[in-house]
């Protein structure tokens, strides 16, 4: 994991600082801030292409696995998304056809899969940026939807509908959560909702925080998609002063 490599292999395979820029690459503790103001102790490795070349040679094996692993996110993905128009009364490859390039590259789609590492909250990291850090500050995702898969370290929170209050996501092994994105949202008149979520450091004796793996699939309609919650028809309560829209996000 992308925290044991030595930090040439780091620099080499960083992602960029520059907003325009792919969003592949590896990405160290601190540069991000998911609620705006607090620093993520977290470790994360994008992958944004499809191109075996640009996954670092020195990591032996994870080219082979993440190809492998990319191949499974997208097939689930289709199928997920097949499921969805069905469910919301459209034909079966309307999402579909609007997501054909996930995984090409950023500059046709922003899908993303990214490898994370909470390491533990140990002496060492307390103090890290004076304290005050997160795992992952409260946020929704801007995407179609997300798959995550989890291990049992468990820390990930989710607020329902019409709720204040924090709900653990318990982890079950082999399962994968699925979170509607914002963009999603949106797409479908809020029939369907982007839930705010976070990762926490567990408090549970039992399981003392030994540092937390996830592997979340963010998945993003092509760029050239235009977005209106004019899309979907039979809906009983459409907003018929809704315009249409073109929505953008970088993870960043
Ligand atoms: O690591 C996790 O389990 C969740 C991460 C997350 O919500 C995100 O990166 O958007
Ligand atoms: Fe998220």
């Amino acid at each position: 994991m992308a925290f044991l490599w030595t930090s040439d292999v780091k620099n080499q395979y960083a992602r960029s600082k520059i907003a325009e820029d792919d969003n592949h690459g590896y990405v160290s503790p601190g540069m991000e801030r998911f609620d705006g103001k607090t620093p993520e102790l977290r470790y994360a490795y994008n992958i944004c292409q499809e191109h075996m070349d640009i996954m670092p040679k020195e990591v032996p094996g994870l080219a082979e696995n993440i190809s492998q692993l990319r191949q499974d996110f997208k097939g689930l993905a289709s199928f997920i998304l097949q499921s969805l128009a069905v469910a919301v009364g459209m034909p079966q490859n309307f999402f579909l056809d609007n997501h054909k390039h996930m995984l090409s590259n950023n500059s046709h789609n922003l899908t993303t899969l990214r490898m994370l590492y909470y390491p533990p909250v140990t002496g060492n990291n307390k103090d890290f940026e004076s304290g005050q850090f997160v795992r992952c500050g409260a946020h929704c995702d801007y995407d179609s939807f997300t798959l995550l898969a989890q291990d049992s370290e468990g820390g990930l929170e989710i607020k329902l509908v019409g709720s204040d209050k924090w709900e653990r996501v318990g982890h079950l092994p082999g399962a994968i959560a699925i979170n509607c994105g914002e963009t999603l949202s949106a797409w479908t008149q809020r029939r369907l909702y982007a839930l705010p979520h976070r990762v926490i450091v567990p408090e549970d004796e039992e399981s003392p925080a030994s540092g937390r793996h996830s592997l979340a699939f963010f998945l993003h309609p092509d760029n050239d998609t235009k977005i209106s919650p004019r899309d979907l028809v039979n809906q009983d309560n459409i907003d018929h002063n809704a315009t249409d829209e073109r929505l953008f996000c970088k993870m960043k």
